[in-house]
């Protein structure tokens, strides 16, 4: 049940973000209710040298392991200094790249995300890519030794859900012929989307906008908890087979008065 990216094992499938909460104190009981061992990190968004409890690093525990993005980066260039800034300053090599292509869509620049990934794995960094649902791109990404391919399932912060189920479907092809994980990265907008991810074979999901906009962000935090796990029960037991016509439920023979 436990999934692996570059040799660490988590035993929650789910990543949560730190951005969008009303306040540090309901992140981290959004942390503990979803009981995530993996948070993503905006390194531009905060301020990492703040004192204290304006510091959003004191309010990360410390057994989560911290997944620096490269959020609100619109060139490799960019992505590159700010992987290079978050290695020095939170002491990882782990990093989600992020190369958004366009304010408006936040979807991202798949030719600048694929030059800086190859330009970071050459660095040592274990380089987690955010990108659109394509499988060419994923193979490409596979290829230069990203250590996960984490493909949109809508755009950020849209609640749109799985978009496009069948795309996910190719890129899991893509990414099981490297031994690779995908993690559905977006657009998660509530449980059943993040179940469905996880019942297409995604390896894991990564989402913020559902639990942190939520009416109440640590119940749905949990409720998203409970999804993945479902969602990833259900893909390894093997769904039944969807038929046009009906099965009765109690078998025909041996019917009293017949
Ligand atoms: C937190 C983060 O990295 C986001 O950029 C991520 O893609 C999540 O998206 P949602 O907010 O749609 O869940």
């Amino acid at each position: 049940m436990s999934l692996v990216i570059a040799g660490k094992t988590f035993n929650n499938r789910l990543v949560l973000g730190t951005g969008k909460y009303k306040d540090f104190a309901t992140m981290q009981a959004c942390y503990r209710a979803a009981r995530v061992e993996m948070v993503t990190l905006a390194v531009r968004r905060f301020d990492l040298a703040a004192k204290g409890e304006d510091n959003i690093l004191n309010w990360i525990p410390k057994d989560i392991a911290l997944l620096p993005n490269t959020a609100g980066c619109f060139t490799r260039e960019d992505a590159l200094r700010v992987s290079r800034l978050a290695r020095e300053a939170l002491q990882t090599d782990w990093v989600k790249l992020e190369v958004i292509g366009d304010p408006k869509s936040l979807y991202p620049d798949n030719e600048e995300t694929l030059e800086a990934a190859k330009i970071l794995v050459k660095e040592g960094f274990i380089v987690l890519p955010y990108v659109n649902a394509d499988p060419i791109l994923a193979k490409k990404l596979c290829d230069v030794g990203c250590a996960a391919v984490m493909p949109l399932g809508s755009a950020i912060g849209s609640g749109l859900g799985v978009q496009n189920p069948m795309t996910l479907l190719l890129i899991k092809e893509v990414v099981d012929s490297f031994k690779l994980p995908m993690i559905v990265d977006a657009g998660v907008g509530t449980a059943s989307d993040a179940a469905l991810a996880m019942e297409l074979g995604a390896d894991g999901v990564l989402l913020n906008t559902a639990v942190a906009e939520a009416g109440e962000p640590t119940k749905m935090a949990q409720a998203m908890d409970h999804a993945v796990l479902a969602g990833r029960l259900a893909f390894e037991s093997g769904r039944m087979p969807k038929r046009l016509y009906a099965s009765a439920s109690s078998p025909m023979a041996g019917l009293v008065g017949r």
